[in-house]
């Protein structure tokens, strides 16, 4: 996953821009669900009912509580399970106590495609056959007994149907809204892979490589903490392709590549500048550190080859190193290596030179 891709607080989680996040879901739904509960706890309070109002004012008490305690430990987790359990106890309340005249039971569809979207799939599935099989046993024999439930056969068959339904329903449409996402987030990291690699070579881009200049250029800014950076390009690559062909010329480009890869370190920028030209940004290099692994890579490209027919086709990279300056920008930086490119190819190519600054007057 790319280092842009929106994640939520503490799980890491990947989000698609649109979609809602978890932690604002809750929070509307708790706005929204404060003020029925104060309405129907005032309500049953009316009718005389002192087991469900005090109880419907707990819970809201308790989902505003949840809310807060996110906003203070921006803790998504801890918001989630709190509200599920509130939800949960509060949805078992209603569909046992049968406020309402036992209407209440219906709030009871509202719970599947909260669950699914809150909460991962394996939850949803937990949380919503917990549910089902509840009410299954409350208009059983057993739920009878116990609870007295006020509601007649057809109306018990229809409830359990039509929410068995709803939470295959839900369990689908969550599926699918999964899939979609993962497609989503897949997709958009090739398209950034692909925005910021080239083709051929697989190492960044000369987009990408400017950007990674201009990171590693604030940073000196904000540290002082000195860069350097290599431009080579290929020796004589006209000759590789009007010898050989375009084909093996790419090949040759493709091997100084892999060189570079094996040669540089982790915190190293590779980058296809141009045609048969590569840029390497070195992170807190002085120009003699530069200058050897300049020389390395010089050496290892050099002693490489790629295969034609069983005839090895070699190949000579000429190097220029600078590093950054007190005062000096980017473009001054890349201007100095160009021109310890220069050097080295007016000097007979296959060979690394360093451009110092002029000491600042
Ligand atoms: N095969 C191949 N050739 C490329 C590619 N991009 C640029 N070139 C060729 O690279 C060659 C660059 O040649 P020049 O700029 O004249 O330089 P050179 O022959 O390398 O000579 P010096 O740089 O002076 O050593 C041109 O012939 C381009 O067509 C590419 O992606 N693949």
């Amino acid at each position: 996953m790319n280092r842009d891709t929106p994640t939520t607080p503490d799980t890491g989680e990947c989000r698609v821009p649109g979609e809602i996040p978890v932690p604002i879901l809750i929070n509307w739904l708790t706005a929204a669900a404060i003020p029925l509960l104060v309405f129907f706890a005032w309500r049953s309070g009316l009718q005389g009912d002192w087991i469900t109002s005090p109880l419907l004012l707990t819970v809201a008490v308790l989902l505003a509580f949840n809310s807060v305690l996110y906003w203070t430990l921006e803790n998504i987790t801890l918001l989630r399970r709190g509200f599920l359990i509130l939800i949960t106890v509060l949805f078992t309340y209603l569909a046992v106590q049968g406020p309402e005249n036992g209407a209440a039971i219906l709030w009871l569809f509202a719970y599947p495609p909260i669950v699914f979207y809150i909460h991962d799939a394996r939850t949803g599935v937990i949380a919503c056959a917990g549910g089902f099989i509840g009410l299954v046993l409350l208009f059983s024999p057993v739920g009878d007994a116990l609870f007295a439930p006020a509601h007649d056969p057809s109306f018990r068959l229809l409830m359990l149907a039509a929410l068995g339904f709803e939470m295959f329903t839900c369990f689908v449409l969550d599926q699918s809204r999964r899939r979609a996402r993962q497609e989503l987030i897949s997709l958009a990291s090739k398209f950034e892979y692909a925005a910021k690699h080239d083709t051929l070579t697989g190492l960044a881009n000369r987009r990408e490589a400017v950007a990674q200049l201009e990171q590693e250029f604030a940073r000196y800014r904000r540290n002082a903490r000195t860069f350097a950076i290599l431009l080579m390009d290929i020796d004589l690559f006209k000759s590789v392709n009007d010898t050989h062909g375009h084909h093996i010329g790419d090949q040759v480009i493709v091997l100084v590549a892999q060189t570079l890869r094996d040669q540089c370190r982790k915190i190293d920028t590779m980058a296809r500048w141009g045609g048969e030209e590569y840029l390497v940004v070195l992170p807190e290099t002085e120009t003699g550190e530069a200058l050897q692994m300049a020389e390395r890579i010089r050496k290892q490209i050099a002693t490489s080859s790629v295969d034609v027919d069983g005839q090895p086709v070699a190949a000579t990279i000429s190097v220029g190193v600078a590093s950054i300056h007190p005062s000096e920008s980017i473009d001054g930086l890349l201007q100095r290596a160009d021109e310890a490119l220069y050097k080295a190819k007016s000097l007979g190519r296959n060979r690394v030179c360093a451009h110092e600054a002029e000491a600042p007057a």
